[in-house]
């Protein structure tokens, strides 16, 4: 069964957000299955929800309402906090709504006053739903949410179902190592299963485990979304120059404007440092486009092995190689990228680099470099020596077997990209008509490059295919099928900054 990371479910929350699925919506449906199952677990009787107050409290806050409308149940609940403590909208409109719903309610703010208060509450319930925590826990657990799990598995102990919403109460939900937990009869997990639930340690503490559907639309999981880029590595505010990313962009000689598209959309997505690598007939062309750009000289007219004297120490220099744009096809070129990876750590290969990978480079590479590939179909033809399919389904099936043969990430261009590592797969719709204008795949390439530096590869691939779709978008708003690939470059930070994540 599937099973998901809270930073994923967040991202996926929030993607559905952007679709215009609000986030009220999915607790209504959280807190709805929960009193359903409340239902099928007890006929009638005295049910007590103990609520946090982030989201998971919130569910708790719907359930409560939805059981309150049904015959035979007399509903109480216990807020860890006071009602203007509640942390979230949603959380805190579903807790307005209580006081029209035939449930009493206990605000609580410290230990001794839930010791002496809500001790009867506890011992007269017939059934206590734990919502203190859900995905949203971190650090030691304060009071007086410590002995509110004590308290509720005390009552787990004297024969009373424990119902956890999402994660019993404590327990990581991403696997680490927890404190304490509430010990529950069954726990109802939302639209994935998440990790920490699958634990060694975690099995005392889940119950049954149920899945529950609450509505999340389907292409809110497999499209890349804004939700996605929240996943992307933060800059600390301590950081030093370098910190956020070390780019070197090996490329051109036949061409000057690829390697420099590449190497200005990997700055503008936030690299500290790029240096461009180029042959010598370019490298003051490529350095007169941007006083921002580093430029190195290669040895000769094109990329070639004699340029191994002075690249092994460039690349260990930088964290991500991306190589390929405008770099042409020349024999010595395609043989001197062949010589260069086994020096790469992470690189991102694109346009004419493809032209030099075989099976047994890849197999000779594996577990030493990470490498991400973004060709168009035409490219991907070559490299798989067939056809690439018309049909999304099969596309995606190929670039899914190829990605899992090869061990790459493979980002395949298109009206939609397909996006896979050997376990996960996404699409990308964001881009236009206008967009297949020259120097918008080196723009990607550079792109992709500079989110690699500082995330795992899959996550640096499929946001850089939404940002670069979406940056041109932007551009398309403008200038329509005329927008060209330095447009593309010009709207990057705005659509990171618009994600909240530059
Ligand atoms: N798609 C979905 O699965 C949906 C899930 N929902 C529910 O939302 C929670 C996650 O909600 P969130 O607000 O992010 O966090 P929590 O409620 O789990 O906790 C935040 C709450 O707890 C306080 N807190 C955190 N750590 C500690 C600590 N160590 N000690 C004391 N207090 C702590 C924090 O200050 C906040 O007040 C998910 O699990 C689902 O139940 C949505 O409702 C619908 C979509
Ligand atoms: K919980």
């Amino acid at each position: 069964m599937k099973c998901i990371s809270s930073l994923r479910m967040k991202a996926i929350d929030r993607n559905c957000e952007c679709l215009g699925l609000l986030p009220i919506q999915l607790m209504e449906n959280a807190g709805a299955v929960i009193a359903q199952n409340i239902r099928e677990k007890l006929e009638s009787g005295k049910v007590l929800f103990v609520a946090g107050r982030g989201n998971n409290g919130g569910d708790a806050f719907v359930a409560a309402r939805h059981l309150a409308g049904s015959s035979g149940y007399i509903v109480k609940v216990i807020v860890l906090g006071k009602a203007r403590d509640i942390g979230t909208g949603e959380a805190f409109h579903n807790f307005s709504l209580l006081k029209f719903s035939r449930v009493q309610i206990l605000e609580i703010t410290d230990s001794s006053q839930l010791r002496a208060v809500a001790s009867d509450w506890f011992s007269e319930a017939d059934m206590v739903v734990d919502a203190v925590f859900g995905t949203g826990i971190t650090g030691d657990i304060k009071e007086p949410e410590s002995t509110v799990i004590d308290l509720i598995n005390g009552e787990g102990k004297a024969g009373k179902t424990v119902i956890s919403v999402d994660i019993p109460s404590g327990l990581d939900p991403d696997g680490g190592d927890f404190e304490k937990a509430v010990h529950a009869g069954l726990t109802v997990t939302f639209h994935h299963l998440k990790i920490g639930l699958l634990g060694e340690k975690a099995k005392e503490y889940t119950g049954m485990i149920k899945v529950a559907d609450i509505g999340i639309c389907a292409d809110a999981e497999q499209y890349v979304g804004p939700g996605d880029l929240t996943m992307l590595h933060r800059r600390k505010p301590e950081g030093h120059k370098g910190d956020s990313g070390k780019i070197l962009v090996i490329g051109g000689g036949p061409y000057s404007g690829a390697p420099a598209l590449a190497a200005l959309a990997a700055l503008k997505a936030g690299a500290d440092l790029v240096t461009v690598a180029v042959p010598v007939p370019v490298a003051e062309i490529v350095a007169s486009y941007s006083p921002n750009l580093i430029v190195r000289k290669l040895s000769s007219n094109v990329l070639c092995p004699d340029d191994l004297s002075i690249l092994p120490d460039l690349i260990n220099s930088h964290d991500v190689v991306v190589m390929g744009m405008g770099m042409g096809r020349a024999t010595e070129t395609l043989e001197a990228v062949r010589k260069i990876l086994p020096f790469c750590r992470k690189a991102v290969l694109d346009a004419d680099a493809l032209s030099a990978l075989s099976g047994s480079i890849f197999e000779a590479l594996s577990g030493n470099c990470e490498l991400i590939v973004t060709p168009h179909a035409g490219e991907f033809a070559r490299l798989r020596n067939m056809k690439t399919p018309e049909s999304y389904e099969a596309r995606i099936r190929a670039v899914r077997e190829f990605s899992e043969e090869k061990g790459v990430v493979t980002l395949l261009k298109g009206r939609t990209d397909i996006i896979s590592d050997r376990k996960q797969t996404l699409l990308n719709r964001t881009g236009n008509t206008g967009m297949t204008v020259g120097g918008t795949g080196d723009v990607l390439a550079g792109l992709t490059g500079s989110l690699f530096s500082r995330n795992p590869a899959f996550l640096a691939a499929a946001c850089a295919a939404y940002i670069n779709g979406a940056a041109g978008d932007l551009a398309f708003e403008k200038a329509g099928n005329g927008l060209l690939a330095t447009d593309v470059i010009e709207n990057i930070p705005r659509i990171i900054k618009e994600a909240d994540i530059g």
